[in-house]
């Protein structure tokens, strides 16, 4: 296993620190031997330029990050006797390799007490209602009724898994000790790591290829994995990226595997500050890392020039190989056409219309030291393993006569590539723009899979999804920590969590729909009316099913890679049950939580792993409008499973019934949001002339909400504590519930309904807009501040307009009627005027992406606001001074 302490050993230990001009650290252990570990913080650090002009802050000590604050969790000890191993299937002499904690009992009780407490309360107060029917409008205060009973449905489907959270970490000592060989060998399983991309333009290159270099720098065994990315729009930019980040990274594994990098993809390496140097060479550190930031600068210039490149050298052999007349092509750099897109498009060379392609940019290594022997490395990597994994450039073939299945018919191709090259027995996939943030990532994974309680039950290992690019405020919940932490440590709880989209990895059988060992029968089937026309391929799965795999050195004859474009051929996948029993689920907006439920309803099982460095990293839309195009995927994706055969209802007995709930209510969370917006619309009872009342007595109704809604929030409260978060991140949460069911929500409900009577399509996979390059002087969070109008926007302007004005009326009122009025009006007014505050607090987010680049001072609402309930107020003074003076007979 290339592990630091692996290559370290081999690596130079010179410590002089002299070397540099300034001390680097001034510590007595420095003499006589550096010891990482024994180092508890940093010493000094030092500031030397860099070559781009920029200071790299170097900092040596110990790596160890301080655990996360574990107060509410204790130890769960297994204790698991051989005996006991093997009837779980275990081999009787794997260790354990994950930790497992609970919520501490003295935090847990009084959660599970108040959730009861809550649930009673509900009840009461819905009888209360009930029995109470006193209302001004009949109708509204049925609908209102029905809401109630909705909203405490719809929060105990989401409340009750949550009785159980459970938080696993990786025990990467147990694995090293078991799978590492004393000739620094390593005996761990082999895994295909695929990458996804939709497009060089949406999503840019060089997020993608960092993506790829954290990948080819990864801690695992070199010759264990492979990498292979699959390029949706089959573009020869992307394949020559792929072969210059293959040049760049023979320099950038060694300096990361020498000098213990972290993280391993370079453009946030370079960027953050105040790392802590923890390799084993730090006297030649500096040097390496201006030689390698000054490569990585002239990596990223060649990928910028890449359309450039392309097009004068297809001029040029358009201008010698081509008569006149004829189409102009695209030519890759060894003079052969470009079987993918062309830069001009014809047809057969178009997006969406190509044939398919398969490269092997690098070649599995031949177990030698050096992969590349043509490249000179000008730096010190003796000891260092310098070799490369297998990397591999595809591109699934396309037509318009067939339906590609976006993501999931990306990754099934992916699947049967990988197959036919090296058919690992562990897959992981990452979105172009994740990459490895701890490059003891899939070790970590490994740790789940091969544990010998559960690793043979288990299907998938999920880890939180985390983004670098969310502004400090998180404005519109893109952490979702409440989601990734809370959520997910319950549902470790009972059958595992959902698959969330990246950062998972997961056993090929399982993705192939063969039942987890207890329930797998004897013989099973493998043909080609279930996967595919293709005799390799299913040879490879017969292979899988005794966990074989080959990655050996490659035979690319042409029957080989006619089959290989067999395989990815846009029809390939029709008639069989790819994309329904076998591999990423289709016809579904996410075929992430629905691939994850077509295997947890087979009765497998899943892990959620977290670890102290956050493992990966991505990025995540912060232009609310592009944040709600991908919470209406999400949502109608949730409600269209219900609508499928992948209805949790339906799902067999193998789904523990806990599971199914929490399916359940993925399927009717949306639906939620129609009563919100019955209730956010409310305020407009203000320009009645009348006072308007829901539910009388008003009073006690208002005193039982806001109880009710207090314990929605001491629960919340008690929730961010065992989950680790803050309570910005569970605020944030209320508040973009409340913005997304006065948009996204309706919008995803009002498409199903649509697809469901016409039987037309469901939500397209419209890709998540990236942040393109920011420019070192221009405002890093840009794209926050634009105000991009959609229609789906409008409920929620209704609903924060109204709710404005009303306030104006009501304080217009006040004042005009104030004296008039009984006691017990007042206090309605106040209590009324208490929810309209409320909602507005709730929507603060929204009012603020509404006023654009003048929100970059959040606390201008505080001007915005009071000057508009004033403007609103005297519009109806003078309204009213009009109509009593002209319209005697008239009342407002
Ligand atoms: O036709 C397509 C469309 C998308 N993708 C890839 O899918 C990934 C995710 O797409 P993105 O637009 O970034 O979606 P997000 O909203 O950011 O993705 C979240 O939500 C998706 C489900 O809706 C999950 O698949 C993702 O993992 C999860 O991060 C990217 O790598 C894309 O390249 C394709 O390969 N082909
Ligand atoms: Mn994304």
């Amino acid at each position: 296993m290339s592990s630091p302490g692996a290559n370290g050993g081999a690596a130079r230990e010179d410590d002089d620190p002299t070397g540099l001009g300034e001390p680097l650290l001034t510590n007595d252990d420095a003499g006589g031997g550096f010891h990482p570990e024994t180092l508890a913080t940093v010493v000094v650090a030092t500031t030397t330029t860099a070559p781009n002009g920029g200071n790299a802050k170097v900092m040596k000590g110990s790596m160890k990050a301080e655990a996360k604050d574990d107060r509410y969790w204790v130890d769960v000890h297994r204790e698991v006797t051989a005996a006991a191993d093997l009837e779980n299937g275990g081999d009787g002499g794997r260790p354990l390799m994950f930790r497992e904690k609970k919520v501490k009992p003295a935090l847990l009780y009084p959660y599970r007490t108040l959730i009861l407490i809550r649930l009673i309360a509900v009840i009461l107060f819905i009888g209360w209602r009930i029995k109470h029917n006193n209302s001004d409008v009949m109708w509204f205060w049925t609908t209102s009724v029905v809401a109630d009973v909705w909203f405490a449905f719809s929060w105990l489907l989401y409340q009750m898994p949550k009785f159980n959270p459970i938080k696993r970490s990786p025990d990467l000592d147990a694995l090293r000790q078991y799978y590492d060989l004393p000739d620094g060998d390593s005996i761990l399983p082999a895994i295909d790591v695929f990458v996804t991309t939709a497009d060089p333009i949406d999503e840019p290159v060089l997020y993608t290829m960092n993506s790829i270099l954290s990948i080819l720098a990864v801690d695992y065994p070199i010759d264990r994995y492979a990498c292979y990315l699959s390029d949706d729009s089959g573009t020869l930019i992307e394949y020559d990226a792929l072969a210059e980040t293959a040049k760049f990274a023979a320099l950038w594994a060694p300096f990361c595997r020498k000098h213990s990098i972290e993280p391993r993809a370079p453009e946030s390496y370079f960027q953050r500050e105040g790392m802590i140097y923890n390799g084993k060479s730090p006297s030649e550190f500096i040097n390496d890392y201006r030689h390698v930031n000054v490569e990585y600068q002239r990596y990223k210039a060649r990928l910028e020039m890449l359309t450039s490149t392309i097009r004068e050298r297809s001029n040029f052999y358009n201008n010698i190989k081509t008569t006149k007349g004829d189409v102009n092509a695209t030519w890759m750099a060894n003079g052969t056409q470009w079987p993918g897109t062309w830069l001009e498009p014809i047809d057969n060379h178009r997006k969406g219309h190509h044939e398919g392609v398969v490269q092997v940019v690098l070649e599995p290594p031949n177990g030698g030291k050096t992969q590349h022997d043509n490249i000179v490395n000008p730096l010190n990597f003796d000891g260092i393993d310098a070799r490369l994994p297998m990397l591999v450039y595809m591109a699934r073939g396309k037509s318009p006569c067939y339906d590609h299945n976006k993501k999931a018919g990306n990754l099934n191709a992916q699947l049967r590539v990988s197959a036919l090259l090296s058919n690992a027995p562990f897959v992981i996939n990452f979105d172009c723009d994740h990459y490895i943030n701890d490059s003891r990532a899939l070790q970590a994974a490994m740790c789940f899979m091969l544990d010998s309680r559960e690793g043979d039950n288990i299907a998938f290992v999920q880890f939180p999804q985390r983004f670098e690019n969310v502004d400090p405020t998180d404005r519109y919940g893109n952490h979702n920590r409440v989601f990734f932490d809370g959520a997910m440590y319950a549902l470790n709880g009972i059958q595992g969590p959902s698959y969330l989209g990246t950062g998972c990895m997961f056993r090929r059988l399982a993705l192939y729909g063969i039942d987890p060992p207890r329930w797998r029968p004897n013989d099973i089937l493998v043909d080609s009316s279930k996967f595919g026309n293709s005799i390799p391929f299913l040879n490879s799965v017969l292979q899988s099913l005794k966990q074989e795999s080959h990655i050996s050195p490659l035979n690319l004859d042409d029957s080989f890679i006619a089959e290989m474009m067999l395989v990815i051929s846009s029809s390939f996948d029709i008639g069989t049950d790819w994309g329904r029993g076998v591999g990423y689920i289709y016809e579904m907006a996410t075929e992430d939580m629905v691939t994850g439920f077509r295997i947890h309803k087979q009765g497998w099982h899943s892990m959620y792993c977290t670890m102290d460095v956050d493992t990966f990293c991505g990025t995540a839309p912060i232009n609310l409008t592009e944040r709600l195009y991908q919470i209406v995927r999400w949502a109608g994706g949730s409600v269209e499973m219900f609508f499928s055969h992948n209805n949790p209802l339906l799902a067999g007995c193998r789904l523990h019934p806990m599971q199914r709930i929490v399916y359940l209510n993925y399927n009717i969370y949306p639906i939620t949001s129609l009563f919100l917006l019955l209730y956010a619309l409310c305020p407009v009872m203000w320009l009645l002339p009348e006072e308007i009342l829901i539910q009388r007595p008003f009073t006690r109704y208002v005193v039982f909400l806001i109880i009710i809604i207090a314990l929605i929030h001491t629960i919340g409260i008690m929730e961010i504590k065992w989950a680790g978060t803050k309570w910005l991140d569970w605020w944030r949460n209320e508040q973009f519930f409340m913005i997304a069911s006065l948009s996204a929500y309706p919008t995803a409900l009002l498409h199903i309904v649509v697809k469901l009577l016409t039987r037309g399509k469901g939500i397209r996979f419209r890709v998540t807009s990236k942040q393109t390059k920011v420019e070192d002087n221009e405002d890093k969070y840009a794209e926050m501040y634009e105000m991009r109008w959609v229609p789906m926007l409008i409920p929620a302007m209704v609903a924060l307009f109204s709710n404005t004005m009303a306030i104006g009326v009501a304080i217009g009122k006040a004042i005009v009627y104030g004296g008039v009025w009984p006691k017990t009006q007042r206090l309605h007014a106040m209590l009324g005027l208490l929810f309209n505050v409320w909602l507005m607090i709730l929507l603060q987010p929204f009012a603020l992406a509404l006023i654009g680049r003048w929100s970059k001072k959040p606390s201008i609402l505080f001007i915005l606001f009071p000057v508009a309930f004033v403007v609103f107020a005297l519009v109806y003074i003078c309204v009213h001074v009009f109509v009593v003076n002209f319209f005697p007979s008239m009342e407002i």
